[in-house]
């Protein structure tokens, strides 16, 4: 299978798979419906596969690549020049609140596979200054920020974007759209931050905490996965039984768990 696409070579090691059915693009952007005035950003905008047809409808982009020599194409495209900004980094280590004097964001971006999950939780830190977020990733990944209490795909993920967005999945994809095809299904997904007064937990990192220390032993119960940071009393008094497991609890259940230790300290700091 070729890994050339538009005289590029893709690059393993970026996650390239670049798209070119001209269906799924035309979906995505419909999706994203980009405005003038607004505060676009797309992450790894590559060859430019939504950056074209974005560009087809405002006057300005900015783009976050970290490959160089895709990002020197952009610059000094024959088209698009004019209207992007281009800012050569990577996306992982970008701060994103520094784009916010133009507006509250409207990020989005075809994303490199290998680092999916924790380019999601850096976004996430930037959730006050973001409208919305449309983002091609694996089917695998979409389902498992998607997934609710019961399912095998609803762990950390789940709850952490269930926490700072809504999550609502726009159109899976097969590998055939991209060059060179990926081994998997993709999927975009449509993630809007949810406002300041829904988000409940006193310590954010505390829930994170909570929901790797539940989650990192699902087959155990809560009274054992959770045996350093509340007892056995501690869940009897917020109602949740302490022979369930991490998969069966809700969003809220992990906030109030997460609330209860921000207030009373994990277990061995309590006085
Ligand atoms: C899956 S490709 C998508 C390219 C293009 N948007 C498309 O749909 O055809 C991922 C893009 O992200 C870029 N990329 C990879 N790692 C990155 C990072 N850490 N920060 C910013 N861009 C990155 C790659 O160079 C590549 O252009």
């Amino acid at each position: 299978m070729s890994k050339t696409h538009l005289g590029h070579t893709a690059r393993k090691r970026f996650g390239q798979n670049f798209l070119h059915d001209p269906y799924v693009i035309d979906q995505i952007v419909s999706a994203i419906n980009p405005k003038n005035g607004e505060n676009l950003i797309e992450i790894g905008p590559g060859l430019g596969a939504l950056t074209e047809p974005v560009c087809e409808q405002v006057d300005q982009l900015t783009v976050v690549e970290l490959d160089r020599d895709l990002a020197e194409r952009l610059r000094s495209h024959p088209f698009l020049q004019n209207k992007l900004t281009v800012i050569e980094t990577d996306a992982m280590k970008f701060d994103f609140a520094s784009l916010q004097e133009k507006g509250t964001l409207r990020i989005f971006g075809n994303l490199p596979y290998n680092i999916s999950t924790p380019l999601m939780f850096h976004l996430f830190s930037f959730h006050d200054t973001v409208s919305d977020m449309h983002f091609m990733l694996q089917k695998e990944v979409v389902d498992r920020l998607a997934a609710g209490p019961g399912s095998k795909a609803y762990g950390r993920l789940s709850v952490m974007a269930q926490y700072f967005c809504k999550v609502m999945p726009v159109l899976q994809v097969p590998p055939g759209a991209f060059k060179p095809a990926p081994k998997v299904d993709s999927a975009v997904v449509r993630l809007i931050p949810k406002p300041a007064d829904q988000l409940l937990a006193k310590d954010v990192s505390l829930l994170n905490a909570v929901c790797s220390a539940a989650f990192g032993q699902r087959r155990k119960t809560l009274r054992n996965s959770l045996a350093n940071y509340i007892d056995e009393a501690g869940l009897q008094k917020l109602e949740i039984n302490p022979t369930e497991r991490a998969e069966n609890l809700s969003l809220t259940q992990f906030i109030s768990i997460a609330n209860y230790v921000a207030e009373h300290g994990p277990i061995g700091e309590q006085a």
